[in-house]
């Protein structure tokens, strides 16, 4: 896959850290440290632009050690990266946490995974389909 990196002061190219590792760690690609207090949000920027195979998405996922510690998390739930997409990978991360949170450059802050993905052609239809579950959903079956 083709990256170009800005981010030079962390990582030369973007690695994974086990052989079975499914994600690549991301660095924050900071001038200057970004302070998150509770509840807030902030954008950061990675330094690195992609260009994903078309069928592909990368998919942005907390790491579970910020988000256990310190209650650092995405707030977008997981990040959709495009294939068509040329900008900076960014991350947009939430502290859900009591305190403050410091990001500093280099710091990895979220991971990345690469998924196939399907397309759907539609067909409009007047009636899908029944099931035996129906219209049941939202915990039906019990905890
Ligand atoms: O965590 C993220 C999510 C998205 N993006 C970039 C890549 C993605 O291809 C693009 C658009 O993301 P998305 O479709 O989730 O956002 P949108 O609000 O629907 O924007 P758009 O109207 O540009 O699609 O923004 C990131 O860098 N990080
Ligand atoms: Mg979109």
């Amino acid at each position: 896959m083709k990256v170009k990196i800005v981010n030079k002061s962390s990582n030369s190219l973007p690695e994974y850290k086990t052989v079975g590792a499914a994600g690549l760690d991301l660095c924050a690609y900071l001038s200057e440290p970004i302070k998150i207090n509770p509840l807030e949000r902030a954008l950061i920027p990675t330094g690195l632009f992609l260009e994903i195979p078309k069928g592909y998405e990368a998919q942005i996922r907390g790491r579970s050690g910020l988000a256990l510690n310190h209650g650092i998390t995405l707030a977008n739930g997981v990040g959709t990266i495009d294939s068509d997409y040329r900008g900076e990978v960014k991350i947009i991360i939430i502290n859900l946490g009591n305190e403050s949170f410091v990001v500093n450059n280099g710091d990895r802050i979220a991971q990345m995974v690469f998924t196939k993905y399907e397309r759907a052609d539609f067909i409009e239809v007047v009636e899908i389909n029944e099931t035996a579950r129906g219209e049941n959903g939202f915990g039906h079956t019990g905890i």
